[in-house]
């Protein structure tokens, strides 16, 4: 078994800040980026500043967002275009800093010969050009992730860890969720939460509210957006929530002209919207329905959430198709659950598809208590790590954002969901021995 293979304890990994402090001393190699070598979206930065290449970014502002291959393609359609793109990201650099890095990552000695490779450069861009400049990410680990969590996480460690994941970047945190203690005792102390995070400024920390006594519980703590959540299964609506589909919408009417008074944001989300754990699969045209349902009431924005993970591209791309015909794709975000491992092709489809904000969860914290055997939600770590490579803007600085879920996953005592966390804590201390 090689070193990259062999299996570590939680106690044998070497801490976050160990392993930044080591990746930042082994600095030496070819091809290896400058900048910081946990975030390749640092590499991105680059090229915009233009400090390896004259003339990287002029065209970058101006490059229109276009989508591939879902009939929005560049304007002439010529491989000029993609070279256009290609070149904003600093020359050629952005699949050659990608495949430079990746195989830094990969075994830590010889660069790959296919750094100049051209074919591979404009197969790849061919492939990326619909893909947006930026993304949002919000995170769900503190509400989704730590709702299903068997022990209850104190209010203290939960403030922490909203307080890291702010510090890395991020610019949503949902921060809890104000439900029925019975039904959900994991964030009993949604007002605690927020109460104690008051103070944070410069950034959205929605709370998920499903009727209007925890809309008013929610106003009345301090929020300053709200959440609610819907189901494109009658099944799961009653399971999660204890009405139809069509009084949840009643319900979240009501609350969205309470919330607009207020001048409060709502966003919405559209549950199980590949499959049910009770239902089993769902039609695009049931979450095209309710997302159109919560989109027309006002919420500024749907989140089209595959609950128990069990989408492909070859699912996703239909159902998001439907979606978009009746909402715009830049209202939309995805939300998946990774119980098959299947959410970064998908949120690569969803990209591809004109989608720019995704929903993720630090360390992969999550699951619904009201789905049995759905695992969390998608690695924030590993959606960063494959927007840096992808060269997408996000704002999150991923050492950072590694240690927030070293803190939780420590906290929780289990080993971070995230493969890049794991990768890089696993590849450094290769690196250590170079
Ligand atoms: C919706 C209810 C409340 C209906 O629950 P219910 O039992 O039908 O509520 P009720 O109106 O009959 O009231 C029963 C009791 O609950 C209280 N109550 C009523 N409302 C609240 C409230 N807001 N906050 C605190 N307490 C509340 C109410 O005051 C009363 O207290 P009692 O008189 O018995 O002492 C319940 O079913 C509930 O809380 N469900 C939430 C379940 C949940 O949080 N699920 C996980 C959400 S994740 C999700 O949906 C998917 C998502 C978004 O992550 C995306 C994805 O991955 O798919």
């Amino acid at each position: 078994m090689s070193s990259l293979e062999e299996p570590l304890g939680l106690d044998k990994l070497p801490s976050v800040s160990t392993i930044i402090d080591r990746i930042r001393r082994v600095s030496s190699g070819a091809c290896r980026p400058r900048g910081d070598y946990m975030g390749m979206g640092s590499f991105w930065i680059e090229g915009r500043s233009c400090s390896s290449s004259s003339s990287c970014s002029d065209d970058y502002d101006e490059y229109p967002r276009e989508t591939y291959p879902w009939g929005r393609q560049t304007k002439d359609g010529s491989p000029r275009a993609h070279m256009n793109r290609t070149c904003s990201f600093d020359k050629n650099h952005f699949v050659y800093s990608n495949i430079c890095e990746s195989r830094y990552f990969s075994d830590g000695h010889e660069f790959n010969s296919k750094c100049n490779n051209k074919d591979s450069l404009n197969v790849t861009n061919k492939f990326l050009m619909g893909i947006p400049k930026f993304v949002k990410i919000v995170e769900v680990g503190p509400r989704d992730g730590l709702q299903n969590e068997k022990n209850i996480v104190p209010t203290s460690i939960k403030v922490e860890l909203i307080r890291r994941l702010v510090s890395s970047g991020l610019s949503v945190v949902e921060a809890t969720s104000f439900v029925s203690p019975k039904w959900v005792p994991q964030l009993s102390d949604a007002k605690d939460v927020m109460e104690a995070v008051r103070d944070i400024e410069g950034v959205r920390l929605p709370v998920l509210t499903p009727n209007m006594k925890g809309f008013e519980a929610a106003v009345a703590a301090g929020a300053k957006e709200i959440a609610v959540f819907a189901s494109a299964s009658e099944a799961f609506s009653k399971a999660n929530i204890n009405c139809s589909i069509g009084e949840s919408l009643s319900r979240y009417r009501a609350i969205v002209r309470a919330a607009n008074e207020r001048s409060i944001p709502v966003r919405g989300y559209v549950s199980c919207a590949i499959g049910c754990p009770i239902e089993g699969s769902i039609s695009p045209t049931k979450v095209a329905y309710v997302a159109k349902e919560l989109y027309d009431m006002g919420c500024f924005e749907i989140s089209i959430a595959d609950t128990i993970g069990v989408g492909t591209p070859g699912s996703v791309a239909p159902m998001l198709e439907a979606v978009m015909a009746a909402v715009p794709a830049e209202k939309l975000a995805v939300h998946f659950h990774d119980t098959y491992g299947q959410s970064l092709p998908n949120i690569l489809i969803s990209l591809q598809m004109g989608i720019s904000t995704i929903d993720s969860s630090v360390a992969g914290l999550g699951g619904c208590p009201y789905a049995k055997g759905a695992t969390g939600n998608v690695a924030t770590e590993d959606v960063v790590y494959m927007l840096n490579g992808l060269g997408v803007k996000t704002n999150v600085d991923l050492s950072k954002l590694m240690m927030a879920g070293d803190f939780i996953s420590k906290h929780l005592g289990c080993p971070s969901g995230s493969k890049t966390a794991i990768a890089l804590g696993r590849i450094t201390a290769d690196v250590s021995k170079i």
